[in-house]
């Protein structure tokens, strides 16, 4: 019949005993990651900076949802040596990682350098590392790897330059890699997240430009803030998908969660790539 033939099966990717790597995961848009997967059945290895709240965060985690299948270390992923041995703890300590998240981000204009190291770097460098570990060429498994943008990575933002310019270089990163002519042989998928404002730790109007921290509170009241539950299933939605790689999934009140722009359509098993810009 027609409608048979028409038919087309999508097979969704299954998060359940999944190994995922997460950078930023002791609070905020991470910790809400980790509790969300969890909760799906995927064994998480999560890092931070932050140790106590690391360790706070693994302990009710743990609690909660088994000691066997949430683990903190501690790691600042602007250092290449902290992050590496924090990958390869998680390789050993999981099995395999299937799903990598780099989350953990910093907003603070007085430090650009740094701001750049963890924001655009850590991502490089992650991407990278899971790229290695996972690709099916050489041996992995496949995967997901979920990069954490901003909205801020698709206009210019006059009071953030520097965080403006980490998540951009995120997204160029991110969507070039997607495009590599033998994405078919690694197997690895790549995305990347767009949220708008949502209360977090993160929101720390002292580390913004030179606007008065009162002029900032009105700007963002006025434009309101996400829920941190919708960004976590705009991140749901990125792994979920198969046909997703390269793209760029935007979470904001006015459009919810949206496919944004370059979805890489590459459905037929051949590695030719479709960009498909959805402006
Ligand atoms: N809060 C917001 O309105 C938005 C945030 N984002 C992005 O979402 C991501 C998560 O941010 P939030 O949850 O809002 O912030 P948050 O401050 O609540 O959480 C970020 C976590 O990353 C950790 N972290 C920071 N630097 C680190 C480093 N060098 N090494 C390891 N861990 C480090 C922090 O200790 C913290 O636990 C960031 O990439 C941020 O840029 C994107 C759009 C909007
Ligand atoms: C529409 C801009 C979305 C920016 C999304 C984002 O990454 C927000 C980050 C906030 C973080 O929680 C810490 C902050 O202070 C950031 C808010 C600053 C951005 C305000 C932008 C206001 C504007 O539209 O110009």
């Amino acid at each position: 019949m027609l409608e048979d033939i028409n038919t087309v099966i999508v097979i969704v990717m299954d998060t359940r005993d999944k190994g995922v790597f997460l950078t930023g995961g002791a609070q905020g848009l991470g910790r809400g990651i980790v509790v969300k997967l969890l909760s799906l059945g995927a064994k998480v290895f999560f890092v931070d900076v932050d140790v106590e709240r690391g360790k706070a965060t693994q302990v009710e985690l743990q609690t909660q949802y088994g000691a066997d299948v949430v683990f903190f270390q501690p790691a600042d992923v602007s250092d290449g040596e902290q992050h590496k041995a924090a990958f390869d703890a998680a390789v050993s300590t999981l099995g395999a990682v299937e799903i990598c998240v780099n989350n953990a981000g910093i907003m603070a204009e007085d430090k650009w350098e740094k701001v750049l190291a963890v924001n655009a770097g850590s991502h490089i460098r992650g991407s990278l590392l899971a790229l290695e570990h996972m690709r099916r060429d050489r041996g992995g498994r496949g995967g997901v790897i979920i990069n954490v943008a901003s909205l801020a990575a698709l206009y210019p933002k006059s009071i953030c330059p520097s965080y403006t310019a980490s998540k951009h270089a995120v997204i160029g990163f991110t969507t070039s890699w997607a495009m590599n002519p033998d994405h078919k042989d690694h197997g690895v998928r790549w995305c990347c997240l767009c949220p708008a404002t949502f209360q977090s730790g993160m929101v720390d109007l002292k580390r913004l430009g030179d606007l008065d921290t009162d002029t900032i509170a009105e700007i963002l009241q006025k434009q309101g803030f996400v829920e941190i539950s919708q960004v976590v299933e705009g991140v749901m939605k990125l792994m979920r998908d198969p046909d997703n790689n390269g793209a760029i999934l935007e979470v904001s009140l006015e459009k919810g969660a949206r496919y944004r722009r370059r979805q890489v359509v590459d459905r037929d098993g051949v590695s030719d790539l479709v960009v498909v810009d959805t402006y």
